[in-house]
């Protein structure tokens, strides 16, 4: 197991406007697992659309009332989550109002403001209590990905995303920010 201290940045990813999750979904990984010096294995992913007013129909989600919305933590959610990330793909005040991601803190809680490109990764655990903001309208997208440092607890349908490849982009930047 890797070490699994309580760390939360943002990052700036190229190419969030091109439709290829997989090649995102490699990228960030790498980015990630050069940055953390350890490996790292999708346990999870999920791309997720909020939208109001709410599109009708059986199969969709209330805007305002789906999980993501109450203060959580993942790893409570899903044991094997070592490091969450998320990947906006749409920018906020452009293509909606709210949805703002919040830390919650004992002194102050953290907003984050999704923007295209913008990466939210922090550790899973019980540091990291949070949960999204009441959305106003538009349409949020976010690729949400969760990795765990163990190879046997990884998703066997996202393995094939942590295997390199030779043309593989190679990350040489930094984090943009820490909250
Ligand atoms: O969409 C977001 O900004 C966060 C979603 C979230 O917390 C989750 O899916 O666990
Ligand atoms: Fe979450």
């Amino acid at each position: 197991m890797c070490d699994v201290s309580s760390i939360a940045c943002t990052w700036q990813i190229e190419g969030a406007y091109t439709p290829n999750g997989q090649e995102l979904m490699r990228r960030v990984r790498r980015t990630l697992a050069e940055t953390l010096g350890t490996q790292l294995f999708f346990s999870g992913a999920l791309l997720n659309r909020l939208q109001v007013p709410q599109i009708q129909g059986e199969m969709q989600l209330h805007p305002n009332k789906s999980d993501e919305f109450a203060p959580h933590v993942d790893k409570a959610n899903v044991a094997s989550y070592d490091w969450s990330a998320l990947l906006y793909l749409s920018e906020h005040g452009t293509d909606f109002q709210g949805g703002e991601l919040i830390f919650h803190d004992d002194e102050d809680d953290k907003f984050i403001v999704p923007s295209r490109g913008l990466l939210a990764f922090f550790s899973s655990g019980l540091e990291n209590v949070h949960r999204v903001n009441t959305m106003a309208w538009g349409q949020r997208l976010v690729l949400s990905m969760w990795f765990t440092c163990s190879e046997r607890h990884s998703h066997p349908e996202l393995r094939f995303l942590a295997e390199s490849r030779p043309d593989e982009f190679i990350a040489e930047s930094s984090p943009s920010a820490e909250l």
